[in-house]
């Protein structure tokens, strides 16, 4: 069978960095718990500012995680150090059971480990095609705007255009759609390159109440078929409705975690969100 025929007849590429929103699932869930991204101890200080404090948390392979707590409590600093974007200054972050902490950002996304950012970041003078091309890995940008790219990726990034509700916008430049478009044009990129676990930083924000429910939809769904999430936001019934877990940090450490019915009625979780 040919790399453009497998399956159910669903162009597919041989590329690993390239994944088919059709037929592409996750890796299965470790049953060590091998696929954990767990970090140990995590510090990172700016200046007189300690933005993580010493955090040590574990976000379960095959779970929708949920990552809350306060503005300024720790959120993306962690997810800059996990996706090698800043360095902590002391502390460690494993990820299938393999050290992570010193990898560049491109070596972690390697293994397995996507994002998007909370000022999501397209290339705002391409069209969504060319946005899920160049996304799809490094270099892609360069041949994007070349126009040598394979009809197979092509289709895989058509295709998840397709799956995010946004491939009627196919030729139109990012800047000419809405913010909360332009979110699911960020994150088919993040998906056309496989990672098998995705960490969103605050995909609600800014979004109108039809593509939440979208987006909340789509991340169960891609959870259904394998992929892992941690998700940063501060929209709560979004949060208390897709996690299966949810992490609370409040001065850049956790400070409760547990299944979203429990985390909800928790008095440090209220205490750090009034200031209490
Ligand atoms: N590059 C930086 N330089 C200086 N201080 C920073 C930097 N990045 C973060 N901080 C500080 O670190 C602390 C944690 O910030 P961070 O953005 O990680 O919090 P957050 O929980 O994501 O907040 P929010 O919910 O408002 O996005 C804040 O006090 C912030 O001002």
């Amino acid at each position: 069978m040919s790399d453009e025929t497998r399956g159910t007849g669903t162009p597919v590429t041989s590329d690993p960095a390239i994944s088919d929103p059709a037929t592409e699932g996750a890796a299965a869930p470790a049953a060590d718990g091998t696929g954990s991204l767990a970090t140990t101890g995590l510090t990172k200080a700016f200046g007189g500012v300690t933005a993580l404090d010493a955090a040590t948390v574990t976000f379960r392979h095959g779970l929708v995680n949920a990552l809350i707590g306060p503005n300024g409590s720790g959120k993306t600093t962690f997810f800059n150090c996990v996706t090698g974007m800043i360095r902590p200054d002391s502390g460690r972050t494993s990820y299938r059971g393999a050290d992570i902490t010193r990898r560049a950002p491109h070596a972690i996304a390697r293994a397995g480990i996507g994002r998007t950012f909370q000022l999501c970041r397209v290339f705002p003078r391409m069209s969504a095609l060319d946005n899920v091309l160049a996304a799809a890995r490094p270099g892609g940008l360069w041949r994007g705007l070349r126009g040598a790219r394979s009809r197979a990726e092509v289709d895989l990034a058509r295709g998840w255009l397709t799956r995010l509700g946004i491939e009627h916008l196919a030729d139109v430049e990012a800047r000419n759609m809405s913010w909360g478009q332009q979110k699911l044009l960020e994150l088919a990129g993040v998906l056309m390159s496989g990672p098998e676990t995705v960490l969103l930083d605050e995909p609600a924000g800014g979004v109108n109440p039809a593509l939440l429910d979208r987006i909340g939809s789509l991340v169960r769904e891609l959870n259904a078929e394998g992929r892992t999430f941690v998700i940063v936001e501060h929209n709560m019934d979004l949060v208390m409705s897709i996690s299966d877990h949810v992490v609370v940090f409040d001065r850049g450490r956790p400070i409760a975690e547990g299944p979203p019915s429990v985390i909800r009625s928790d008095e440090r979780v209220l205490g750090a969100y009034l200031g209490v």
